[in-house]
């Protein structure tokens, strides 16, 4: 699976950009803030209905008009797909797949996928516990549409069940059987939920760990705990216990909404130990085994964006992840870098169908 061509107006600095990538290598060069990562998440954008950094979506148009437009056509199983999604100020998106609105976006998210590594994904180690959920769940979301489901369920019922604590203790009163109804629903979805992310994790760790191993030259140990109280003990005995502090909290305190993955580095918390070279390398390991995870559910080979991926890695690093993308395992791949040294390395070593784009000022052209 991969994109052909893009067309965009009017997203972000990139106001009339027409571009036809190649299935293989596609490689982005140009300075600061030209445009290079805004053609990486409009090709995000056509995978996920949004923007991999903007969660406003009115700040991907492009500030000095109303509108914006996307248009990708891709193959896919030997077929042509068109998405296009335009966005006007002040209104809905409007999404559609060969001329057909979405009635729900949701029907979307899976049929290209993609993965992307960026800078920004230091916010996994540096972040909050949110963040890491987020990955996990963006990654579920991607092949199984119930878990999405599941998930927007399980926020609404956790919503009214803590509207409901506040209420009790405003008004000092309190009504088993009522908060009962948001307890079984949060059990009911809470529990599938756990055993989506129990799974996903089990399956991630050793391909995770094979990365790493790879990518450092086995200069470090690394691994990866997903953090749940639901390990300990059922999620409905949970919430009864909890049931006294949740009333002084006024909130719900245990459930799958407080779930982490803890990362370490040679046994020792990486958000505290890890140098920025072994942070890059755990998350770009991490990254790769979402790919193959992605790529074995779905059965084809997701689009790949390394964007200003190696950035602090020492060249040993830099070889070795060039040596695992160049592999026929992987499709599509976008690559962005401010040094065009680094490109042509990557060119030669891997030695495949290739194209080169420079990008100035939001204006994209083929370089020969
Ligand atoms: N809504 C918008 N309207 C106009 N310009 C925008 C908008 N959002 C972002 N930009 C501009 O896009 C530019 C950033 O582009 P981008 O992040 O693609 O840079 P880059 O080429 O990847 O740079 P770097 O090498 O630093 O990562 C900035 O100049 C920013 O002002």
């Amino acid at each position: 699976m991969y994109i052909e061509e893009i067309s965009i107006i009017n997203f972000k600095n990139l106001k009339d950009v027409q571009v036809e990538f190649s299935p293989r290598l596609n490689c982005l060069i140009g300075n600061n803030g030209s445009g290079k990562t805004n053609l990486m998440d409009a090709v995000y954008y056509l995978s996920f209905c949004k923007s991999f950094f903007n969660a406003a979506d009115q700040l991907n148009i492009n500030h000095d008009e109303s509108f914006f437009m996307l248009n990708g056509n891709y193959r896919r199983d030997d077929s042509a797909e068109i998405i296009s999604c335009g966005l006007q100020k002040g209104q809905k998106k409007q999404f559609k797949r060969n001329s057909k609105v979405y009635k729900r976006l949701m029907e979307h998210i899976g049929l290209l996928p993609l993965v992307m590594i960026t800078p920004s994904d230091n916010s996994l180690i540096l972040g909050g516990s949110d963040e890491r959920r987020k990955f996990m769940d963006g990654v579920i979301s991607q092949y199984n549409q119930n878990y999405l489901d599941d998930l927007l369920k399980y926020n609404r019922a956790l919503l009214q069940r803590n509207n409901l604590l506040k209420q009790f203790a405003s008004e000092h009163y309190f009504d088993a059987e009522l908060l009962s109804i948001w307890d079984d629903q949060l059990v009911e979805y809470g529990t599938r939920i756990h055993d989506e992310r129990k799974k996903f994790v089990e399956k991630l760790i050793p391909v995770f760990q094979e990365f790493y191993s790879f990518i450092s030259q086995e200069n470090e140990k690394v691994g990866l705990v997903h953090y749940s109280a639901l390990y300990e003990n059922n999620f409905a005995n949970l919430l009864q216990q909890s049931l006294k502090k949740d009333r002084i909290a006024q909130h719900t305190t245990v459930g799958i909404h407080k779930d982490d993955l803890v990362f370490n580095i040679d046994e020792y918390p990486i958000k505290k130990l890890g140098s920025q070279g072994q942070n890059k390398t755990y998350l770009v390991s991490l990254k790769l085994a979402q790919y193959e995870f992605i790529k074995e559910i779905s059965g084809m080979k997701p689009i790949l964006l390394l964007d200003d991926i190696f950035d602090k890695l020492d060249r040993h690093r830099v070889e070795q992840i060039v040596k695992v993308v160049s592999d026929e395992n992987f499709g599509q791949i976008f690559i962005t870098d401010t040094n065009r040294e680094h490109l042509d390395t990557i060119i030669k070593k891997m030695n495949a169908d290739y194209r080169i784009f420079n990008v100035n000022s939001g204006i994209i052209e083929p370089l020969p």
